[in-house]
């Protein structure tokens, strides 16, 4: 990518996943992008494969425990197992208040040395930082779906999403966001 002029540009990426398998590897590879502080939203619609993602994530940041999706909780968090950060993961579906009631969470972590990955986070958690890993996640339709032949590849199609990727602020200006692809 060449964008020498506008330093303030996003830089972006947009990925198409075959396979939750391929969303999975997808959150490896951007866990090998991020560092302690880094804020990433998710959105994507019910079962878009945020979860997934998050998972991939987890396991590329090497945090503990199994990352499910927190249905009865709004956030949890998963200690790094090494030295690197914690993981926090919200699931914002919930959460109307935005940033107060975030802060209300009180996690018993710092958020500066943490990734914080949030679901549905659009709209309320941004004033987080300024800084963001902006990832939308839509099932291919029309254009983009591969064209159905027959049964099996009608359940292949329905399988696929494509993944725009966007660093927001400072810290992601000139970051090549090519090793996802
Ligand atoms: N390409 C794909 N990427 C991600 N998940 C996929 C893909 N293809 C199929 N799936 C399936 O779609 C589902 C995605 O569920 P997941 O919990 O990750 O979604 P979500 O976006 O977190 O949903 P929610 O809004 O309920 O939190 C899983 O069952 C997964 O196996
Ligand atoms: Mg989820």
């Amino acid at each position: 990518m060449n964008v020498p002029h506008d330093t303030s540009a996003a830089t972006a990426a947009r990925l198409t996943v075959k396979s939750a398998e391929d969303m999975r590897e997808l959150g490896r590879r951007l866990a090998a992008l991020l560092r302690p502080g880094d804020l990433v939203l998710l959105s994507g619609e019910l079962g878009a494969g945020k979860t997934t993602m998050t998972r991939g994530l987890g396991e590329g940041l090497g945090v503990r425990g199994a990352v499910t999706s927190p249905t009865f909780v709004i956030a949890r968090v998963h200690p790094p197992l090494g030295d690197g950060p914690a993981l926090v993961h919200v699931d914002a579906y919930r959460l109307s208040g935005g940033l107060d009631e975030m802060e209300d969470l009180d996690l018993d972590v710092s958020l500066p040395e943490s990734v914080v990955v949030v679901e549905w986070g659009d709209g309320k958690v941004e004033d987080l930082s300024e800084d963001r890993l902006r990832v939308v996640i839509e099932r291919a339709v029309g254009a983009d779906a591969p064209t159905v032949v027959d049964g099996d590849d009608a359940d292949a199609a329905d399988d696929v999403r494509s993944v725009t990727v966007t660093g927001v602020g400072e810290r992601w200006t000139g970051v090549d966001l090519t090793p996802l692809g």
